[in-house]
């Protein structure tokens, strides 16, 4: 029998996606600080982010399959998390606008048995994404919506930040937060159905 889900995450979007499957899961945020080594490329932030997340909860699980997520964007090499402030939104998209970025979400899946990890699955996935060129009142816009302050890259590609969006390639639920795809092969890794 698969052991109940818990989805280390305060991200409202993660926490729609599962639901949406009719997977039934609790919720237990992490408090994880997310500062990341500077020289780590954006597959290993990821990847080490979303599985301290998923270890940080998995500690306080008796019995349960901890899933742990992160998301970042990645425009000519510099990573972008959240903006700190409206001003830092402002400077993100000023900077994204009119061409193409990445954007990397990685999961971490954490078994524990008895107060014991048992098993430790990380992976991740990258979808480009091509955001339209924007006049600086579109920016201030966006921004005033306030859509972006809580959101990787200053935009929401499920909300009003699909006005900005031209293209994407690759996992759409990976943009929005979690690709369940991979996280269906993750429970599948571990002989478990995420959806049953
Ligand atoms: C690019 C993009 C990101 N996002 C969100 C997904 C994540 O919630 C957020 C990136 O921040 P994260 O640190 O990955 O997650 P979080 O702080 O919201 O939640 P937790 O750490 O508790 O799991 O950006 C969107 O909702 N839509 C998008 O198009």
């Amino acid at each position: 029998m698969r052991p109940k889900i818990v989805l280390a995450s305060g991200s409202p979007r993660r926490r729609d996606l599962l639901a949406s499957l009719g997977v039934p899961f609790e919720v237990k945020s992490s408090q994880v600080d997310e500062t990341f080594d500077g020289t780590c490329s954006p597959s290993e932030v990821v990847e080490d982010l979303a599985h301290r997340k998923a270890m940080d909860v998995a500690r306080t699980c008796d019995t349960a399959l901890v899933i742990g997520a992160d998301t970042i964007v990645v425009c000519d090499g510099e990573i972008l998390g959240k903006p700190r402030d409206e001003t830092e939104a402002v400077q993100m998209l000023s900077k994204l606008q009119g061409r193409a970025h990445q954007v990397y979400t990685g999961i971490s899946l954490v078994e524990v048995l008895e107060g014991q990890v048992i098993r430790e699955r990380v992976s991740h996935r990258m979808t480009h994404v091509w955001m339209r060129p924007l006049s600086d009142e579109k920016i201030t816009w966006y921004v005033d919506s306030k859509e972006p302050l809580d959101k990787a890259g200053a935009y929401g590609i499920q909300g009003l930040g699909a006005c900005l969006i031209e293209k994407i390639e690759g996992c759409y639920l990976n943009v929005v937060g979690l690709s369940v795809a991979e996280l269906d092969q993750m429970f599948a890794d571990l002989n478990y159905s995420l959806v049953q």
